[in-house]
This record gives C-alpha cells, sequence and structure tokens, in this order.
C-alpha cells in the first residue's frame, strides 16, 4: 500500500534523558538519510541503532547529536519502514528533530496514526489496537496485564472462532436448502441451526459475564470511603494506600475536599476516594467539600462506611446508612482501643446484612478482614482466574449485546417455525456484530474516531 511518510515525537513532551522522533512509510528512511551526517542510512542493515548527527541539508548546519534506529518493513510495528530518530530529551531539542523531518518530507502524524497503520497494514486487529491504548491508560497492574492479554489477540481468536461457525451454519443451511437429500430437511435444518444458535448465544454470554469484573480490572472499583467527620476515614485511607496521603488530624473536618488514590487491595484495583466529613456545615470550604462527597457517594461502586466506635450510633450515621441504601456497602466500626459506646445490634440492623469489620486504624487492626472483605464483595472470594477472557471495553460490550439479541431473535423465530431465510437474516447479523469488535466491516468514520482518542505519536 502506498502510504505517505508520517512523524510525531513519540515520548512525553518535557525534560527528559532521551526522547525520540519517529517516521513510518514508504520514505522515512530517505527522509532520515538526507538530515543524517556520517552514514548512509539507506543501505544498513534491517533493525540496528546509528550514532551520528542531524544537520540542516543546506547549509550543514548541526541540529542535534542523536541515535538513529532503521527498521524496514514489513517486521515492524506498523509494518512500513521505521526510523526512530533519539534525541536529547528536551522541549527545543526535541522539536527542532520533528521540524527538520518535516521540513524534508514527513508529515506530523494524527493521533494514533502509527497504530492505525498498523491496524490498516494487518498487523493486529481493532480490538489489539483498541487494548494498546488500554495499555498507555492502565493506572493498575491488572489493568495493564488485561490489556496485554487482548493485545495477544485472545479475544480475537474467540470472537473469530464464533463467527466461522456461524457462517458454516450460514452456509450449511443454503445447500440444505437447495439440494435436499432427505424429506425432513427443513426440521434437520431447523435442529442444526438451533443447536449453533445456542452454542453462540452461550460463548457471547460468558464474555458478557465477564464485563463486570473486566471493568473492574481495567478502571478499577471506584470506592468512597464516607462517614462523620473525625472517624478515621482519612486514616483508612492512608493504611490502604500504605502512603500518607491524607491529612490526619483530631479536628473534626480535617479533609475539605475529595482525595484519589489507586491502591491494590489484594488483586483488586480500588480507585479510593476519601472525602470530607459529611455533616451540617456553615463553613464555606468545608461545605463545598461536603457536596463533592455527596458526589462521590453518587457515583461510587463500593462504599466504605466508617463509623465511630466511640461514640453512639447517631442520627447522622443513620442517614449516611440511607444514601448508601443501594450500593455495595462495608460497614467499619473504628477505634476499637477506646472504650466501646456503639450498640453493636443497632448497626447490624442499619447495615442490612452488609458486611461488618471492627477496626483500631491507630493499632493496625482489623485490617486483614477488611481486606478480605473488599476482596470478597468483587470476587466472590477467589482472586483472578488467570486464564479467563476478559471484556472490558465499553464498544465491544455493547456489540456483545446486541449479538446476544440478534441471537435470541433467532431462537425465537426457530421456535416458531418461522421461514429458515428469517434466521438467516438474524444469524448473519450476528456474525457482523461480531466482526465489528475485531474490525472487519466497520466503517472509516468509525475508525477515524477511535484512533483519534490515541495519544500523538502512538
Ligand atoms: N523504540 C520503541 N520501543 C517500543 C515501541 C516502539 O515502537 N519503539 N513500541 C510501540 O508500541 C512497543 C513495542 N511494540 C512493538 C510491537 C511490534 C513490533 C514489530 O516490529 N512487530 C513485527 C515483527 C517483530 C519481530 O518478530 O521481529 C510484526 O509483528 O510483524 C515492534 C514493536 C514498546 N516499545
Ligand atoms: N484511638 C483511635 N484514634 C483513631 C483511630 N483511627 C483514627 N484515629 C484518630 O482520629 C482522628 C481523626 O482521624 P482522620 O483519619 O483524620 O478522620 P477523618 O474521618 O478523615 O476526619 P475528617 O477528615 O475531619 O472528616 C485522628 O486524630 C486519628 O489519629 C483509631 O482506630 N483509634
Ligand atoms: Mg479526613
Amino acid at each position: 500500500m502506498e502510504q505517505d511518510t508520517i512523524a510525531a515525537i513519540s515520548t512525553p513532551l518535557g525534560e527528559g534523558a532521551i526522547a525520540i522522533v519517529r517516521l513510518s512509510g514508504d520514505e522515512a528512511l530517505e527522509i532520515a538519510n538526507h538530515v543524517f551526517s556520517h552514514k548512509n542510512l539507506t543501505d544498513v542493515t534491517s533493525h540496528t541503532i546509528h550514532y551520528g548527527t542531524l544537520v540542516e541539508p543546506e547549509t550543514a548546519d548541526k541540529v542535534e547529536e542523536v541515535m538513529v534506529s532503521v527498521m524496514k518493513a514489513p517486521k515492524t510495528f506498523t509494518r512500513e519502514d521505521i526510523v526512530e530518530i533519539n534525541c536529547h530529551g528536551g522541549m527545543v531539542s526535541v522539536n527542532r528533530v520533528l521540524q527538520l523531518v518535516l521540513r524534508h518530507g514527513a508529515r506530523l502524524a494524527e493521533p494514533g496514526e502509527f497504530t492505525k497503520r498498523a491496524f490498516l497494514n494487518g498487523r493486529i486487529d481493532l480490538s489489539q489496537a483498541e487494548a494498546v491504548m488500554d495499555l498507555i491508560r492502565s493506572k493498575t497492574d491488572r489493568a495493564m496485564s488485561l490489556a496485554l492479554k487482548q493485545m495477544d489477540g485472545r479475544l480475537s481468536q474467540l470472537i473469530r472462532d464464533l463467527r466461522q461457525q456461524l457462517i458454516e451454519t450460514v452456509a450449511h443451511v443454503e445447500v440444505n436448502i437447495d439440494y435436499p437429500e432427505y424429506d425432513d430437511v427443513e426440521e434437520m435444518t431447523n435442529e442444526l441451526l438451533k443447536q449453533r444458535a445456542q452454542y453462540v448465544k452461550g460463548e457471547v454470554q460468558s464474555l458478557l459475564r465477564t464485563a463486570k469484573q473486566g471493568k473492574i480490572l481495567r478502571e478499577g472499583i471506584g470506592t468512597a470511603i464516607i462517614g462523620k467527620p473525625n472517624v478515621g476515614k482519612s486514616s483508612l485511607m492512608n493504611i490502604l494506600a500504605h502512603d500518607d496521603k491524607a491529612i490526619v488530624t483530631e479536628i473534626p473536618g480535617t479533609t475539605r475536599d475529595v482525595i484519589e488514590e489507586y491502591v491494590n487491595v489484594r488483586g483488586v484495583p480500588l480507585r479510593l476516594i476519601d472525602t470530607a466529613g459529611i455533616r451540617e456545615t456553615e463553613d464555606i470550604v468545608e461545605k463545598i467539600g461536603v457536596e463533592r462527597s455527596r458526589q462521590a457517594l453518587q457515583d461510587a461502586d463500593l462504599i466504605l462506611l466508617v463509623l465511630n466506635g466511640n461514640e453512639p450510633l447517631t442520627e447522622e450515621d443513620r442517614a449516611l446508612f440511607e444514601a448508601a441504601r443501594d450500593l455495595d456497602v462495608i460497614v467499619i466500626v473504628n477505634k476499637t482501643d477506646l472504650e466501646q459506646q456503639i450498640n453493636m445490634d443497632d448497626v447490624n440492623e442499619v447495615a442490612q446484612g452488609a458486611p461488618v469489620i471492627t477496626t483500631s486504624l491507630i493499632e493496625e487492626q482489623g485490617i486483614d478482614e477488611l481486606e478480605q472483605a473488599i476482596a470478597d464483595t468483587f470476587f466472590d472470594g477467589e482472586v483472578d482466574q488467570g486464564d479467563l477472557t476478559y471484556v472490558s471495553n465499553v464498544r465491544h460490550i455493547q456489540l456483545l449485546e446486541q449479538a446476544q439479541d440478534a441471537l435470541n431473535d433467532a431462537l425465537e423465530s426457530l421456535e416458531m417455525d418461522m421461514p429458515l431465510d428469517l434466521v438467516q437474516i438474524d444469524i448473519t447479523r450476528t456474525w457482523e456484530l461480531l466482526g465489528e469488535i475485531i474490525g472487519e466491516d466497520v466503517s472509516d468514520s468509525l475508525i477515524d474516531q477511535l484512533f483519534s482518542q490515541f495519544c500523538l505519536g502512538k
């Protein structure tokens, strides 16, 4: 495929030891060679790196001292010729190098265009390309492992197998209709279709079942720590994060704003949010903080509701339970090192079956039990089934749900002995929907939109 040569800065902008300007396309080598002195880059062995200087070709003015990697098609990231110029990391240096190659025949790449070329040139499919973006955005170990698996093409392979099954079924039905060998061909075909549709539906459903965990592994569980002022919310944040991120003092109303931190609890990634203690207040700053806490509570997947065991349960506490009513809640009765004033029967009653854990955060008591309760809530006690293929991408989940609907339509038509060509339409539709996950038959505008979400130089 004839492609113009693109260039971009592929490392983050800012000061660093080294920065990379990457070129991809038919003229990558020529362009780089044109501004490189010391050596002819067009006849070096592929996948080698070369020391030299970049110069302004007209004036021979030195622009930068660099290392240049040469990777010839097709065994490259884009399947095109790639040149990577390793220059000194600094805003001016790297921009100079980029400007130099742009002035000598390269075009500035769009966001995601390198990966888009890898897709268009068939090195990876769409779900693998999306995984590249997920990998870059990963904020937890788990999220990264998940992205890596998807880059491997696990999901793609599964989807391909299912599509193969569907297309074979369609072909089978055609043959049966066109060349009926037996008298009861209608019935047999009906039976075959039913079996296959059921099988594919089962696979689609089991993929969808991983979606909740996939989303969690990807984004982390939005976990809000709520409670009255001074009960120990920030102390809990710090203990789970193994870091003194939040300020802890004996003054109620210490936390004024929402503090966020990614933490890993027994393999469960949490996006932990420490909030301002919720109470009626006249202090303007605190008031805003309290409002944000209420918002955080709305957005959360899991609530850690902290109570002070050294005080009786108050109306304010009960109001918090009310606010968290329909969410996953873990109740923490803190400060067990002090005299117990709270009535545990009351707590268990308002908890309505939610786990209740007692802790002394100051003496680090009860932390294990709490961590276990968090893990249990989301993985039913078992952490990670390593070989599951997770779907975590919203686009994929939507397509799978639509495929499930189409399969249900097909099965319903079969149940009602509808004409087989009607069933075929639903099966073909399923085949198309699954194809969109891996990028077969997707429109240019969808492709543009997906890749534009990438960062520059990727
Ligand atoms: N300097 C640099 N480091 C980088 C990248 C890069 O583009 N440049 N990558 C950018 O994301 C990642 C590595 N990803 C890559 C993925 C595939 C191929 C590649 O050439 N694949 C060929 C053949 C590989 C071989 O077996 O030799 C292929 O699949 O055909 C290269 C890099 C991370 N590190
Ligand atoms: N005795 C005792 N004190 C604790 C315990 N946990 C926290 N504290 C103390 O309680 C006080 C308040 O703790 P924080 O973690 O700041 O409480 P908070 O809920 O974040 O408070 P606000 O941000 O003001 O809403 C501090 O003096 C902590 O040292 C505990 O288990 N036992
Ligand atoms: Mg606090």
